[in-house]
């Protein structure tokens, strides 16, 4: 089995006399900035003026420009969206790094897709959380953490896999447990995760469950109980106890339904599938479209986006979460708005 470094394992002492720039403040950013903050590092955030930089001022964070927070620190963490990176580095990063700097990311897609090319005289590193920026946060004020990844892709230090150590335990990587990767790894299990399973295979095995449903004339509110409330129930007892655990929980009808039904749904030719995916990352085509996409200012994207938001699924669940005030205002995008106006 792999080595799983956790909180007691970590000596950070190595960060202790360094100053971190977390570029950017959103959903990643203000987890990292507030929690390293919280863990007794010195922090500043690099942004632009506007909503972050208000927002992370409010919680009372140095902010900076993105050239300054970077020529002030010794550790640079880049948290802007992966599309801007690239441009974003060029301009305000690179010419502020200093020989013996460290550069670090959350996701290697610009780095392993040649994107972003640092200098030689920088270390380089990822901590990857694996899990959203809002539950690294909220996780970590619990308590608690999400299990995180790091991975080294230049070490002139020779120090590079203890800063990134110390770095996933003041996030709180290290609450939940630390494994050490590649960047090529990471990349490419990253985008294969959140295209197959965790977003697009699991947002389109909902919608296609909702519409099976409703296409079949049941109501639209027990479908989308059905197939999207219910769901966060049973990804629970997953989360706790693995498969064996949700088929412990769940009735032995439900049971015997997952073995026999289950794979009438998701099959080898989901499977083949999943491999023409996993391709795609590999040899860069998926990147190479995403780039492209993204110099075109998004068409398509906005396109789907608008499309998505005003979806039968959507438009049903939004009427029925007001109804409970459980579910009601923990949704992160509700929270944007309300604090934003
Ligand atoms: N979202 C997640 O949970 C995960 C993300 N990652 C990785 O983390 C990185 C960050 O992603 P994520 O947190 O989702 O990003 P977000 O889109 O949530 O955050 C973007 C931040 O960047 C700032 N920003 C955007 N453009 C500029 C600019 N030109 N100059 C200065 N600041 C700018 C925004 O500020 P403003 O308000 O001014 O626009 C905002 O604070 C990515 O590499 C991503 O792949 C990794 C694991 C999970
Ligand atoms: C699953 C999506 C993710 O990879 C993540 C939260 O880990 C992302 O890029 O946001
Ligand atoms: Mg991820
Ligand atoms: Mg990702």
């Amino acid at each position: 089995m792999t080595t799983v470094y956790y909180h007691n394992d970590i000596n950070a002492e190595v960060l202790q006399n360094k100053k971190v720039a977390v570029i950017g403040y959103g959903s990643q950013g203000h987890a990292h900035a507030l929690n390293l903050k919280e863990s007794g590092f010195d922090v500043v955030v690099g942004l632009r003026k506007g909503k972050s930089w208000d927002k992370a001022e409010q919680d009372g964070v140095e902010v900076k420009t993105v050239a300054e927070a970077t020529k002030a620190a010794d550790v640079i963490m880049v948290l802007l969206p992966d599309e801007y990176q690239p441009q974003i580095f060029e301009e305000h990063i690179k010419p502020n790094l200093e020989a013996g700097n460290a550069l670090a990311f959350a996701h290697g897609f610009n780095v392993h897709f040649n994107q972003v090319v640092p200098p030689s005289d920088v270390d380089v590193f990822l901590v990857a959380p694996k899990g959203p920026g809002h539950l690294v946060r909220r996780t970590f004020e619990e308590g608690a953490g999400v299990p995180a990844l790091i991975g080294i892709e230049q070490d002139p230090s020779g120090q590079a896999k203890e800063v990134a150590l110390a770095y996933a335990k003041g996030i709180g990587g290290g609450r939940a447990g630390v494994l050490e990767t590649t960047f090529q790894e990471e990349t490419e299990t990253d985008l294969f995760g959140e295209q197959a399973v965790l977003c697009g295979g699991l947002s389109n095995l909902v919608k296609a469950g909702f519409e099976t449903l409703t296409e079949a004339g049941y109501q639209p509110e027990v479908a989308y109980f059905e197939c999207l409330h219910e769901l966060k129930l049973i990804v629970d007892l997953m989360y706790e106890g693995g498969l064996e655990n949700m088929r412990y929980s769940v009735s032995d009808t439900a049971q015997w339904g997952d073995f026999v039904s289950g794979p009438r749904v998701v099959n080898d030719e989901t499977k083949a599938r999943m491999k023409e995916v996993l391709e795609d990352i590999q040899t860069g085509k998926f990147a190479k479209g995403w780039i492209l996409e993204n110099q075109a200012n998004r068409p398509e994207f906005e396109a789907i986006n608008n499309r998505e938001s005003n979806s039968q699924i959507e438009e049903v669940g939004r009427e029925l979460r007001k109804l409970m005030p459980f579910v009601k205002g923990k949704s992160e995008k509700e929270k944007e708005v309300v604090n934003n106006g």
